[in-house]
């Protein structure tokens, strides 16, 4: 697959060249060059396809010639290692837990694979590549997992002091190895903007190769299509009119789900659910897309301004706003509807969700006040205990913890302080 960035502004290339460089030369993603639906017999006998099976069907014509058929299979088996369950909670609604894998987010699957694309890229040790990686929260522990001991590859990931929970915390400051960690005295944004500058400074790039381990680089953010097929998978037989509602920040999950659709995935309708930072609800309100400094929530991992993928959103329905309103839908809540959620669910069927579920649970429910007899699918992006003194403090209960999160709990944390762009460039340039 041939690759062009969406300012129209660099040579097209391979899916080898955006995976190492992450961001295209003119600072725009990379977005494929072309998108062939997948046969109709593969939906008719997806009952038959494993997880594995799925997903090597979904992502080949992405990823070829450059990676071999024999090679993709072995990169997605390697990759899927764990489940990826639907829980029903009524008729019309379902979660499906994305929250199985080593650090208990749904950023797993992507870092995973894009860190074995890396490896297979680098398998003779030639290029040693450095991986910036930006985080509200979950992008930073997935990569540092995914990444650990990858030869040839340093990771630097930077994360906003203060705004990520605890054990998010933990999860990227302490692995050591070949993963360091940032802490910067600013937003998410600010540290999406600083792995932005860094690819354009031609200071930086001669001297080292960088990439982006976010769901700017296409090996993150396209693995990522494969819940919506796991989803369809377990409830197709059961239920017609299927809609996702996306807990949503930097948009790569549900942009995602839109490239599933477009492979020819049935899937009736997208979900956004936000929480206050909601520029792309007030975006299908009013048409003018107005990118805002984020506000700090108790959803924190979608605590995003700005949000990358939003362009990727709008090449995939040609800029026509009119097809894109038709496809999503937007809803943004606050930090009280959103612990009004976790206790409904609690009390009502028993399941404990985490705060960007809950917010995905609430998009389902305003969905399906119009439209009744869709069955609405939230994705539930990590597990609660990721959010402990959230979670408990709202169901007034202790969560047990699963092993992921106690091996990260006594471990001892490890970051440098910076403030400023001309910090990170001195802490690579050392
Ligand atoms: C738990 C959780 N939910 C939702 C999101 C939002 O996903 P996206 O940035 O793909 O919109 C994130 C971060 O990306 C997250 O960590
Ligand atoms: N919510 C993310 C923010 C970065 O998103 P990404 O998908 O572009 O890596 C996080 O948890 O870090």
């Amino acid at each position: 697959m041939k690759y062009y960035s969406l300012n129209k502004k660099a040579p097209i290339t391979t899916f080898e060249n955006a995976v190492v460089k992450g961001l295209a030369p003119d600072k725009g993603l990379y977005f494929p060059e072309k998108i062939t639906p997948l046969p109709q017999s593969f939906f008719d006998n997806i009952d038959n396809f494993s997880h594995a099976e799925i997903a090597f069907e979904a992502i080949k014509q992405f990823v070829s010639p450059e990676i071999s058929e024999a090679e993709l299979k072995r990169i997605v088996e390697d990759t899927l290692s764990f489940d990826f369950p639907i829980e029903k909670l009524t008729e019309h609604i379902s979660t499906l837990e994305l929250f199985h894998g080593p650090t208990m987010a749904f950023k797993d699957v992507g870092a995973r694979f894009m860190a074995r694309c890396l490896g297979y890229f680098n398998k003779d040790n030639t290029n040693e590549v450095t991986v910036l990686v930006a985080t509200s929260g979950d992008t930073g522990g997935a990569v540092a997992n995914g990444f650990l001991g990858v030869k040839g590859v340093n990771v630097v990931i930077l994360y906003p002091s203060g705004k990520v929970s605890d054990i998010q915390e933990k999860q990227l400051t302490t692995l050591g190895k070949n993963i360091r960690a940032l802490e910067v005295n600013g937003v998410f944004d600010d540290c999406q903007d600083m792995v932005k500058r860094a690819f354009l400074d031609e200071e930086l790039t001669s001297k080292m190769q960088l990439t982006s381990a976010n769901s700017i680089n296409v090996a993150r953010w396209l693995p990522q299509m494969f819940y919506f097929f796991f989803a369809y998978k377990q409830l197709h037989n059961s239920h017609k009119d299927i809609v996702f509602s996306v807990p949503s920040g930097n948009f790569g999950n549900i942009c995602a789900g839109m490239m599933a659709q477009q492979l020819g995935l049935p899937i009736k309708h997208f979900i956004a659910a936000n929480n206050a930072n909601n520029v792309v609800t007030e975006f299908l309100k009013t048409e003018n897309y107005q990118p805002k400094p984020s506000v700090q929530t108790i959803s924190n991992a979608m605590d995003v301004g700005n949000p990358s993928n939003f362009i990727r959103i709008q090449e995939i329905y040609n800029q026509d706003f009119n097809v894109l309103k038709n496809n999503l839908t937007s809803y943004s809540y606050t930090d009280e509807d959103t612990c009004k959620a976790l206790k409904e669910m609690y009390n009502d069927y028993n399941y404990v969700a985490d705060p960007h579920g809950a917010v995905g649970y609430l998009g389902c429910k305003d969905y399906l006040k119009t439209n009744p007899n869709a069955h609405c699918v939230f994705l539930e992006t990590a597990h609660p205990t990721k959010f402990l003194d959230v979670v408990e403090d709202v169901i007034k209960e202790n969560i047990e913890l699963p092993p992921q999160i106690l091996s990260v709990m006594d471990k001892k944390k490890k970051a440098t302080k910076i403030s400023s762009y001309e910090e990170l460039k001195s802490f690579l340039l050392k």
